[in-house]
């Protein structure tokens, strides 16, 4: 189980990219189910980009995203709702929560997307009290500060089935004790299903054992 870029261009930064050197653009590469790959890049070079074109949800590049041996274009609506609900799971740099639902009904969705839940409620609860977010569980996400939407969104992705999790800048709001817990939920998760784990960041990130390191 793969994910391939071939000669990944995109679009909008074509001109940029074909001046400076890059390990991800304009390249041939191979990410690894099972491990734990860490994309590094100054602010503006394209993380969030390269995320949605993983993810499968922009589509502005030249060259070729493979998903275990197939062009993300080749995949059918019903196909990638699949993927989505069962392989891949994404924290955007957005994080993308519903704000009209509580902390819990955006994590609760996500965990009974599938008919066989991954998780058992429980874990909502667990994780929660691990992240220090238990108190704000019952409100409204559009009330949570950016560092508590940070936590209820990676406790949303650990909620859902992955063969890989996907996480652009994850920690950026958090304080050090909160994001060392956090990576080492997120560790635990991707090591009991073995999954592979992409995570976009500024800065080197100590918080991980990476195997890949990647200069975007
Ligand atoms: N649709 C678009 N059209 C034109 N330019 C775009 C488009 N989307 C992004 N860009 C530009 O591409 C560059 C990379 O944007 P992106 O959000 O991927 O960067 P980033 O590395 O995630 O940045 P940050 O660390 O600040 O979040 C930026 O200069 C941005 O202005």
């Amino acid at each position: 189980m793969e994910i391939v870029l071939q000669q990944l261009v995109p679009i909008p930064l074509r001109e940029k990219i074909i001046q400076q050197r890059s390990d991800v653009w304009n390249s041939d590469i191979t990410f690894r189910q099972g491990r734990f790959i860490k994309i590094k890049a100054p602010s503006g070079t394209g993380k969030t980009t390269l995320i949605h074109y993983l993810y499968n949800i922009r589509y502005d590049y030249t060259g070729t995203v493979l998903y275990n041996g197939k062009p993300w274009a080749d995949y059918s609506a019903e196909e990638l709702a699949s993927i989505r609900q069962s392989k891949v799971s994404v924290v955007f740099q957005d994080l993308r929560l519903f704000d009209q639902l509580t902390a819990w009904e955006n994590v609760e969705l996500k965990r009974t997307m599938l008919p066989k839940p991954y998780h058992p409620q429980e874990k909502i609860k667990e994780m929660a009290a691990q992240l220090g977010v238990t108190h704000v569980l019952q409100q409204s996400a559009k009330t949570l500060s950016y560092g508590e939407r940070q936590r209820i969104a990676i406790i949303r992705a650990l909620m859902q089935p992955f063969e890989w999790l996907m996480m652009d800048e994850p920690f950026s709001h958090l304080d050090d004790a909160n994001a060392t817990r956090a990576a080492q939920l997120i560790a635990e998760e991707c090591t009991a299903r073995k999954a592979g784990f992409i995570l976009t960041d500024l800065d080197d990130d100590q918080r991980f054992t990476y195997h890949d390191h990647y200069h975007l």
